[in-house]
């Protein structure tokens, strides 16, 4: 460049002639071109390459001084400030900007602002975009909340001059071909770094003034409880990328036993306290703490949740573990966890955590899932966490410290031993049916006065004089003793309450027959329920007795007491049915021949004997049905209907039972039919 602009300058003062052969040295071919030129256009090249090659000087010298310009500043800048960047993901950012919006852009007028309501679903490409939701708001429109926009913004604080800068970002950026000023091209989406600079050598009060920024965060928080949970995307990572902000619940709103209630909250408030973490590191034990909240749905498990989280000032990290992609995602999922924060596991004896894929069965044999909803269960499951990820996560050497975990289940009886056991569950917390005493707060506290005035009443009723405190806790009374203890759930007592939500009198006046009402529905529903029970019952019984009968044709079970036994019998069973089966093809002397070639046919052939006789005994136990239990302990296993290996000499060990089913069910194939009607019998 600087050569041709030299030549430029040359043929400037020179004249074209005097420098054409310096041209054409450059640029090969500029003769040629600049005789077509002349001849045909009667332009001379030169004058033109001239002309450009120093404006393009010109243009460059501008940018060089607007380089030298901007290095300047910025060299001023760092000399006269010290700062301070925060990443676009921390949340003290999030802070810094809500203090700026608050504080700074609100009272001043500034010109130039962001806007932020709500973030929408979209199915567009950038739809994994972290989610905000706010549940504090009720209103129908999201009020609007400005904030600081792209470039600097400047204020004094603590009487210090501070300048914060939010940079945009690749992503934040519309369009690249705009060359407009940042602000003017797009808007920020939270993600954006920030440089807080303030005027002077010590980024001390920069320090004091994210100080301010958090503290000013806290007490925003302090109205709301945080949840955060993951959206469960198929194709993507798991990532807690949603965030909702739940009204806070007071403790007091929820309503189970008293003690149990103060027993939990101390457990907490000692387990949170500086000194127990340091008791915790200094003798080597995982600083975790793990509680189980089982009882009927309904009850108050996920309430209680969510009341700790706000009394505690915690965050809650909501996870339905069945819905998880699988062990790595729950793995990534706990890591990401902040130190201090309360885990809810929710409804955690669904499937796809059990040990085995079938889930666990009764103890005599019977599951009580319906076979339909257990089949769905097991195919949703598929490649979802098992129960040794989720056992790795809670006390794993990856496993988070310091964090709490809520787990909570309608049927704590059927969790995994290993799950429940101290250092994953430390306390188990049962929310039972309401006790009148439960009854008679959960009254109280939906008539409790608002302000100076009563509850609102609902739409279209009115609302009734205000009852003085006496006399509501004299009505409160009266509507617990009308209340069976421990019969309703206090969600069952909610929805009656809030049919009232306008009358305590109504209320208190209409409990009794509601109470029998509703009893009522609940018998008939148990009963239901327990004729529905008993005709599966008998249906897995019908099933299983079938499965044996099949069995119980080719094997005595009582006889099998080793694996090596049982493959011997299945082998010389195999060759009996290749006996069978030639039998009826009318050549039964040559098969044999062939089968009993390895010298063993002396034995199959009395074992065989022995087998039948054992068949013909082993029918008659089926007949009797309860006869048959020692040899469907065996049979079973046989037939994998059940997947237990009994212990003792009756039963089939499970490694036998795993290499013969296949064997034992080919066996049956083709005679069930006698079987079946012989078990039917
Ligand atoms: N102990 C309780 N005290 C006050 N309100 C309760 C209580 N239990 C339940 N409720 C009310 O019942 C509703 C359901 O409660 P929640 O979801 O906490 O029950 P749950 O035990 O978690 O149910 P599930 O096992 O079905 O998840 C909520 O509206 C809640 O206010």
């Amino acid at each position: 460049m600087n050569s041709l602009l030299t030549l430029a300058g040359t043929t400037l003062l020179g004249g074209g002639s005097a420098t054409y052969d310096q041209w054409e040295d450059r640029i090969p071919g500029f003769g040629v071109l600049q005789n077509f030129l002349k001849t045909w256009l009667k332009v001379d090249i030169t004058t033109l390459l001239t002309v450009a090659a120093l404006l393009g000087a010109a243009s460059s010298g501008a940018q060089s001084i607007q380089d030298t310009v901007f290095k300047l500043y910025w060299w001023i800048i760092r000399f006269l400030t010290a700062s301070i960047s925060v990443a676009g993901n921390d949340r003290l950012n999030r802070e810094v900007l809500n203090w700026l919006g608050a504080h700074v852009l609100a009272g001043r007028g500034t010109r130039i602002l962001t806007a932020k309501s709500e973030t929408v679903q979209t199915d567009a490409w950038h739809w994994r975009q972290i989610q905000e939701r706010n549940d504090y708001h009720h209103e129908k429109r999201v009020p609007v909340q400005y904030l600081p926009t792209f470039g600097i913004t400047w204020f004094i604080h603590d009487r210090n001059i501070f300048m914060v800068r939010r940079i945009m970002t690749n992503s934040s950026h519309t369009s690249w071909s705009n060359r407009g000023p940042d602000e003017f091209s797009g808007a920020p989406e939270g993600t954006e770094p920030l440089v807080i600079m303030c005027l002077g050598r010590s980024v001390d009060p920069i320090k004091r003034f994210l100080h301010v920024c958090r503290d000013f965060g806290d007490k925003q928080r302090e109205a709301f409880v945080t949840v955060r949970a993951n959206k469960h995307q198929v194709h993507y990572d798991e990532a807690w990328d949603t965030t909702i902000l739940r009204p806070l619940r007071p403790l007091e709103t929820v309503h189970f036993d008293e003690k149990t209630k103060s027993e939990l909250v101390a457990d907490i408030s000692n387990y949170l306290d500086y000194n127990t973490r340091k008791f915790y590191n200094g003798r080597g034990i995982p600083y975790r703490r793990g509680y189980l909240l089982h009882g009927p749905p309904g009850t108050g498990k996920t309430s209680l949740s969510l009341a700790l989280a706000g009394k505690f000032g915690l965050e809650l990290y909501l996870l339905h573990v069945p819905s998880v992609n699988g062990d790595q995602s729950l793995e990534k999922l706990f890591t990401a966890l902040p130190p201090r924060c309360i885990v809810l596991l929710e409804d955690i004896d669904a499937v796809g955590i059990k040990r085995n894929a079938k889930g666990d069965e009764d103890e005599d044999g019977d599951s009580d899932e319906d076979d339909e909803e257990a089949r769905f269960r097991d195919r949703s499951s598929r490649g979802a966490c098992t129960l040794s990820g989720l056992l790795n996560v809670l006390d794993g050497v990856a496993s988070q410290e310091g964090r709490i975990v809520f787990m909570t289940s309608n049927h704590a009886e059927k969790l995994d031993k290993a799950l429940v056991r101290p250092g994953r569950v430390d306390r188990m917390i049962f929310l039972g049916n309401i006790s009148q005493r439960s009854s008679e707060l959960m009254f109280l506290r939906m008539y409790a006065r608002e302000g100076d005035g009563p509850a609102p009443a609902p739409i279209g009723e009115k609302t009734v004089d205000p009852l003085s405190e006496e006399e509501l806790e004299r009505l409160a009374r009266e509507f617990a003793t009308k209340i069976p203890d421990n019969v309703f759930t206090p969600a069952q007592l909610q929805g009656y309450l809030l049919n009232y939500r306008g009358s305590p009198v109504d209320a208190a006046a209409n409990i009794a027959p509601w109470a029998k009402e509703e009893q009522q529905l609940m018998e008939e529903a148990k009963e239901r329920a327990r004729k529905a029970a008993e005709q599966k019952k008998a249906k897995k019984r019908a099933a299983k007795l079938k499965a044996l009968a099949k069995a119980a044709s080719h094997v005595r079970v009582n006889d099998i007491d080793s694996e090596s036994e049982y493959e011997k019998l299945a082998r010389k069973m195999k060759r009996e049915d290749a006996r069978r089966a030639a039998k009826s093809q009318g050549k039964e002397d040559e098969d044999a021949d062939q089968v009993s070639g390895d010298g063993e046919h002396a034995e199959v052939s009395q074992k065989s004997k022995e087998t039948e006789q054992g068949v013909n005994g082993t029918k008659k136990t089926v007949n009797g049905v309860n006869g048959a239990n020692n040899g469907v302990n065996g049979v079973n296993g046989a037939n994998g209907v059940n997947g237990k290996s009994s212990s003792g000499k009756n039963g089939v060990k499970k490694g036998a039972t795993r290499t013969t089913n296949g064997v034992v069910n080919g066996l049956i194939n083709g005679e069930l039919g006698e079987v079946e009607s012989e078990a039917e019998d």
